[in-house]
């Protein structure tokens, strides 16, 4: 915020970036009546024709819903996962009771949204085509470099690139209806290989297949992208369609993702960074918006407790906030690692099974990890890893299985769980 010295005219607020997360922060901030001006260095995406190489599809969660709160976004709710095993079967694994779901959202239509709720204060001022090249922490004067932070000293800082890419393919509507379930979050979990579908209002599904570059590299004739296809996701060619499979995996190269961490995530009382700016992660949890916009939540929480004192509400958002968004980084780098290195369609279905049935045994005691993180706020002290205690659980569970909650209530109360 510039500092206005004089207390009658209230702080200016600069929003860095008019995406998903500064889009909301610049209604919470609207909404208590500061000027905000946002800067995003892309034209108005309410006026460009498409919107090319973003995921196009995004799992909101229940978390990130109450952050949306009055902006209630359309989406089409995901009830389960729905495995796709190489054999062609399909396996419903539900997330919880009825109630809890997550939503997919148009991620276009959710900035648009988001940018159009901003604009409509009449205390914002929202400024396209701005890339903002420097900022001085003493005038305030506003040209923006992510190395002003670099800069600073004990300014703390990891940037980590994976292996894989991830390219994104168009499943068409079949016969003017969904090509399969819509009500689900398609998984082919193929180790090394995995591929997702998320579906969207005009009844197409976004499938985002991710594999590590060097594999991406081997494919090079239309040819080799079916027999690839054939080999690990043969359910799936009639339903994207031989030509369109051809077409589009040639019509964006892979794109790389990247897990970045830092702290603290502000500098004195002037600026704080939220969303990827200070936490991107890699997609494997599918929460790098929900923690966006669960960032501009607590932030919110804080100017009301610290009574808008920015000094103070800077300093209490890094402390808050930082050890949660690193839960996150690590939870979505150690799913990755978790899922490339074990997880084909029969031990996903074995784990959420498990940890299903031990939430059925003891709903208050065990809380499946992916429950939590989707359900509300990660408190780190509060989480119960069902995710991680179930694999020591299975790694210590004699080879013959027999009868699987006999030997899973032995061995946890063997580890002194309950
Ligand atoms: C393949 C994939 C799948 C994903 N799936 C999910 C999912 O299912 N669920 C989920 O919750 N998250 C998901 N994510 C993560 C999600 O996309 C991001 O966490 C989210 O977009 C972060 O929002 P943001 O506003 O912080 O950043 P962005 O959406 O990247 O917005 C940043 C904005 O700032 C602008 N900008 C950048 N630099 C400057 C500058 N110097 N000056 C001015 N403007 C600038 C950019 O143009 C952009 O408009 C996924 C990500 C990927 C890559
Ligand atoms: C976009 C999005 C939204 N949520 N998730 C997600 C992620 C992980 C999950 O389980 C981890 C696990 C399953 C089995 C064994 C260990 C860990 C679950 C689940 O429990 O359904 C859901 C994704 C997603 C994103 C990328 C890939 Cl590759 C993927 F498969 C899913």
């Amino acid at each position: 915020p510039n500092d206005s010295r004089s207390t009658s005219k209230r702080k200016v607020i600069a929003v860095v970036g008019g995406g998903l997360v500064g889009a909301l922060n610049a209604c919470y901030f609207a909404k208590r009546g500061f000027a905000v001006e946002v800067f995003e260095s892309r034209e108005d995406i309410r006026q460009a024709k498409i919107v090319r190489g973003r995921s196009i599809n995004l799992a909101l969660s229940h978390r990130g819903r109450q952050a949306l709160k009055h902006i209630v976004t359309k989406g089409i709710p995901m009830h389960a996962r729905m495995i796709h095993s190489l054999n062609g079967t399909r396996s419903p694994i539900p997330y919880g009771k009825k109630g809890q779901y997550i939503l997919s959202v148009d991620r276009t239509n959710l900035n648009k949204e988001l940018l159009t709720a901003a604009e409509a204060y009449p205390n914002t001022k929202m400024n396209f085509g701005h890339k903002l090249l420097d900022w001085s922490f003493e005038s305030g004067a506003m040209t923006f470099l992510r190395k002003q932070f670099l800069r600073q000293s004990r300014f703390n800082y990891s940037q980590t690139y994976i292996p894989h890419g991830y390219m994104e393919l168009t499943m068409p509507p079949h016969n003017g209806d969904f090509a399969m379930e819509p009500n689900f979050l398609h998984i082919w979990p193929r180790n090394t290989f995995m591929m997702i579908a998320l579906p969207n209002l005009d009844k197409t599904f976004t499938c985002t297949l991710f594999m590590p570059f060097e594999e991406f590299e081997k494919v090079t004739t239309e040819d080799q992208v079916i027999e690839f296809f054939q080999t690990y996701f043969p359910d799936a060619i009639p339903l994207i369609g031989v030509e369109a499979l051809k077409r589009d995996y040639f019509r964006l190269p892979a794109q790389a993702m990247v897990s970045v961490k830092c702290s603290p995530y502000h500098m004195g009382d002037k600026c704080v960074i939220m969303g990827d700016a200070a936490h991107a992660v890699v997609p494997f949890y599918g929460q790098g918006m929900n923690a966006g916009f669960e960032d501009c939540l607590v932030f919110n929480e804080v100017m009301d407790q610290l009574n808008e004192d920015f000094s103070a509400v800077l300093k209490e958002y890094t402390r808050v906030r930082v050890p949660d968004d690193h839960a996150i980084a690590d939870l979505a780098m150690y799913n990755y690692i978790e899922m490339r290195a074990h997880v084909n369609s029969k031990w996903f279905i074995f784990r959420k099974y498990v940890d299903n049935f031990l939430h059925f045994l003891m709903p208050k005691t065990i809380i499946p990890l992916y429950t939590m993180v989707i359900n509300r706020g990660l408190s780190i002290c509060g989480v119960v890893s069902v995710v991680g205690g179930t694999y020591l659980l299975l790694k210590h569970v004699p080879r013959n299985f027999g009868s699987i909650p006999q030997q899973l209530w032995t061995q946890a109360q063997t580890l002194k769980w309950f």
